[in-house]
């Protein structure tokens, strides 16, 4: 059932404050009908036909919205309502940026404004979290869990054929609620991206998505067989949207937890405080034996763990928060990938989707084309992923400095995982991503009339760590997020030395023949390290997967979570988003909130 508190408020107060079914015993408030959220209630709602899930979504549907259902729109959220609209604070060690880090606020989450990539870690990725301590956590379970999520479409035949699509049905899943396709359209320059990359040297990846990632490979999209993008609340609940026991409400916004006493010394949740779009404050409660779970992504979670009394003593001091739990893991270990861009210009008579801004014939033919056959440029957000190990990024006199380099631990990172990442280093994992965005999208100003692409690099392993924690007492401020990104010299030195590989592929024969040789951005006068290093400190992003701010980890190193998800200290909170993973994963980040939430699922049911 769904139910909009800003339309039906009425209803949803008296479903909340009657103390409707959802406060049976074992009954579960999920925080966040996010990408986990969502996933999650759909399984424990399966599973206690007799028993309530409710889902509590600050945001609304995005159902029948084209920024979130048209995969060629992916980003176009930014700055919209469905926008948490977060920015860092300034960069110490990156020229003072503020940096975007734009959420969704909106049924679904992140999966319905993401870039609809669909990859999948390296098999080491997901083993390291069971090696920093969490045992179950591992590839083969993960794996598993992934794979529940999805339901692979082949690609039909005629576009197999006309853009070379290849796909390993053995590795895919094949009735989870999450269609993933290939898109019935690739730009030119994306193929030219696969021609490129095989000049450089770089392997042809033919299966993806079984624990090897390495090399240039198509990767497949969250996106339907009629070319739609899939989000959780399209995938997991639309299907279940009339069961009785599955109550999902939008605009409804938590505040805080309740929280009391508990026997052996820990606390429990008894319930949390909903706000309304009028302003009024209601409780939903837990019964006996029910559960409260945070799935409300990897900024909030946190906040509204410290909100609610729970996190590091002296920060919650500091605001006169009563201290419920002293947990200094909460808010901190956070990390994001790092990335640049480079922009370069299409030759004349060759398009991007630039040209849908200035070509108003195009934009229409285009949009007829999508809205009668679910084809065309519409259907399109990514193609061609290309992850390189370190050994294919830098010369063997490069490869030379890292290893002295890699002598220093960077302060924010744990050993275990400084380990851990320098041990990927050395086994060849992919360190580096490059990804074509079929668009300007940085630079200096954009010439009229003109077509662009931008090459996105990102370091997939960095070291730096940063923090996410309160500094006022109000949920209407966002926290201090603070990434802390390019404290590690090898971060600063590594992207800089990956960026400008990416030089390379412009150089190639293939791509000579689609772009103008005078590269954009940052231009051919960038030569030097120091350069380089510059450009990265001027104009780093983040890739939007946010992780690490509720980690699974052992108490003593910092942890929140126990192999469980059960919040240390406490006897019914539990954690279910991309806060619990202790380390990046070398693969854009869905997956694993999905393989997440698919785990949690089993875990909460047996335990
Ligand atoms: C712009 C962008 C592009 C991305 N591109 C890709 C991509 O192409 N491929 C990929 O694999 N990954 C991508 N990602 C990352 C991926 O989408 C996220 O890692 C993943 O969706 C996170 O899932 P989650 O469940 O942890 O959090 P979310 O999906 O963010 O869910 C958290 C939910 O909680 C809600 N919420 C928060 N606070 C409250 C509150 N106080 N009360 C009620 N509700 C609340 C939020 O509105 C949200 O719906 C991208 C992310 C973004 C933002």
């Amino acid at each position: 059932t769904l139910v909009d508190f800003d339309s039906s408020a009425e209803l949803g107060k008296q479903f909340l404050s009657q103390e409707f079914e959802y406060a049976h015993t074992h009954s579960k408030i999920i925080v966040g009908g996010g990408t986990t959220g969502l996933a999650l209630a759909r399984r424990l709602s399966a599973d206690f036909p007799n028993k309530q899930v409710l889902v509590l979504e600050a945001g609304r549907s995005g159902a029948d919205d084209p920024l979130v259902t048209v995969p060629q729109r992916s980003f176009s959220f930014i700055g919209t309502d469905i926008d948490w609209l977060y920015t860092t604070v300034p960069q110490v060690h990156a020229s003072n940026q503020s940096i975007n880090l734009s959420s969704g606020k909106v049924l679904g989450g992140g999966s319905a404004v993401n870039g609809l990539v669909w990859g999948r870690p390296a098999k080491e990725d997901w083993d390291d979290f069971e090696r920093l301590g969490s045992s179950g956590w591992n590839w083969e379970n993960l794996y598993g869990s992934a794979r529940k999520s999805e339901t692979l479409n082949v690609p039909a035949a005629p576009f197999a054929q006309e853009y070379g699509y290849s796909v390993e049905p053995a590795s895919h899943g094949h009735s989870g609620p999450v269609d993933t396709s290939f898109p019935p359209f690739v730009p030119l320059q994306h193929l030219k991206f696969i021609d490129a990359s095989l000049e450089l040297g770089h392997p042809l990846n033919l299966d993806p998505y079984a624990g090897n990632n390495t090399g240039a490979w198509f990767t497949l999209s969250s996106q339907t067989p009629r070319n739609t993008r899939e989000t959780s609340e399209f995938a997991y609940f639309d299907p279940v949207l009339h069961s009785e026991n599955l109550l999902v409400c939008m605009h409804a916004f938590v505040t805080k937890l309740d929280i009391s006493s508990a026997p052996n010394g820990q606390i429990k949740s008894t319930g949390v405080e909903v706000r309304f779009p009028d302003g009024s404050i209601v409780s939903a409660k837990v019964k006996s034996h029910g559960e409260v779970i945070m799935s409300a992504g990897a900024i909030r979670t946190p906040q509204l763990l410290e909100l609610s009394g729970i996190g590091n003593k002296d920060i919650l001091q500091a605001l006169n928060i009563p201290v419920k739990l002293d947990l200094p893991g909460v808010g901190e270990n956070f990390e994001d990938h790092t990335l640049t861009i480079m922009t370069y210009k299409l030759k004349p008579g060759f398009l991007s989707f630039d040209a849908l801004s200035y070509n108003a014939t195009l934009k229409q033919e285009q949009q007829e084309l999508y809205d009668r056959k679910r084809l065309g440029w519409l259907t399109f957000a990514q193609a061609v992923l290309n992850f390189a190990p370190a050994q294919t990024v830098l010369s063997q006199e490069e490869l030379e400095m890292a290893e002295a380099l890699l002598q220093t631990k960077p302060d924010s990172i744990s050993q275990d995982a400084f380990d851990l990442i320098k041990q990927k280093i050395t086994d060849g994992i992919p360190q580096a991503e490059y990804l074509l965005f079929n668009a300007f999208s940085g630079g200096p100003v954009k010439e009229n009339m003109t077509s662009y692409v931008s090459l996105a690099i990102t370091h997939l392993h960095p070291l730096s760590r940063g923090s996410i924690h309160i500094n006022t007492t109000s949920i209407d401020d966002h926290p201090k997020i603070d990434p802390n990104v390019l404290e590690s010299e090898w971060d600063t030195w590594f992207l800089a030395k990956a960026t400008a590989y990416g030089r390379r592929f412009f150089e190639t024969e293939s791509f000579k023949e689609i772009f103008d040789s005078e590269e954009v951005f940052p231009g051919l006068d960038t030569q030097t390290d120091e350069q380089w290093q510059q450009f990265i400190k001027d104009t780093v992003n983040l890739g939007y997967h946010t992780v690490g701010t509720a980690s699974l980890l052992p108490r003593d190193k910092n942890g929140v979570v126990d192999p469980n998800l059960k919040v240390y200290g406490t006897a019914n909170i539990r954690v279910a988003d991309n806060s619990i993973s202790p380390l990046l994963v070398s693969a854009h980040t869905q997956t694993t909130a999905y393989a997440i939430a698919e785990r949690a699922a089993d875990i909460i049911k047996s335990t």
